[in-house]
């Protein structure tokens, strides 16, 4: 046994303004969280599926998954970064030395990317994202929703990537670098900038850039899309 296998599942999806949050969103035959969790049961390095739960989570007890011998269940944080400490927290790191975390929104990740980033972070001891390479023109502009706003500049795009998850750390390693973050109140929006702030070498691993988060209503039909080319 050496990854646990962590998913914070506890958010509540305003952006996708459904009535429900968005990982108990039906997608094809099962909901958003029952496809993700059956990708990493499927993987042969599963043991243990944390899964980060509201406290208030009245959805999940329907599932089937909530039968499952491998899942142990977490309280849940405010933040998903309170969410992922809840997780790490849970973990025995003398039996789960890495812990890979990946977003109970992101569906239809491939196995062979997962397979992937596992080979190379354990084979270099070293940790890393999957990560997809940004294909569009950027430009630093206004934040969202405040309003029109003339472009500030472009921003030059050929490093720039789009972390993606799974996300894969030495536990102990993670698991220090974002509880003391957080305490410094560092704006903690993946586990990469935990470790980058603490310090630690993170690795970019291409991924595929249908491994969608989803977001935003127009991202269910998609990555309805994305299901039936698979
Ligand atoms: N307090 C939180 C917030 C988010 N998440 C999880 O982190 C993943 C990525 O977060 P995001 O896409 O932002 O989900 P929400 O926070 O639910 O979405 P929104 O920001 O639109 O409310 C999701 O699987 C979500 O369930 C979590 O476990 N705990
Ligand atoms: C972890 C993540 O999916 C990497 O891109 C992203 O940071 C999650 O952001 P969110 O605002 O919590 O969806």
């Amino acid at each position: 046994m050496t990854i646990a296998m962590l998913i914070p599942a506890a958010g509540v999806g305003s952006r996708m303004q459904a009535d429900r949050p968005k990982q108990y969103l039906q997608l094809a035959d099962k909901t958003v969280l029952e496809h993700t969790a059956a990708k990493l049961l499927a993987l042969p390095q599963t043991t243990r599926l944390f899964l980060a739960l509201s406290p208030t989570d009245p959805y999940f007890d329907q599932l089937p998954l909530a039968a499952d011998p491998k899942v142990c269940r977490v309280a849940g944080g405010a933040e998903r970064a309170d969410s992922v400490l809840a997780g790490l927290m849970a973990i025995d790191a003398s039996e789960f030395p890495w812990t890979l975390v990946h977003d109970a929104a992101r569906p239809l990740v491939q196995l062979s990317d997962i397979q992937q980033l596992i080979e190379v972070c354990l084979g270099s001891g070293q940790g890393g994202i999957l990560a997809s390479p940004v294909r569009d023109t950027m430009k630093r502009g206004h934040i969202p929703g405040q309003g029109p706003s003339l472009v500030e500049h472009t921003v030059e795009r050929r490093q720039l990537w789009h972390a993606l998850t799974p996300q894969l750390f030495p536990t102990l390693l993670l698991r220090d670098a974002l509880s003391r973050a957080l305490a410094a109140g560092v704006a903690i929006t993946d586990e990469a900038s935990a470790m980058e702030w603490a310090g630690h070498p993170v690795q970019l691993i291409p991924g595929r850039a249908d491994n969608l988060k989803i977001t935003q209503p127009e991202d269910l039909a998609l990555a309805r899309f994305y299901l039936e080319q698979a």
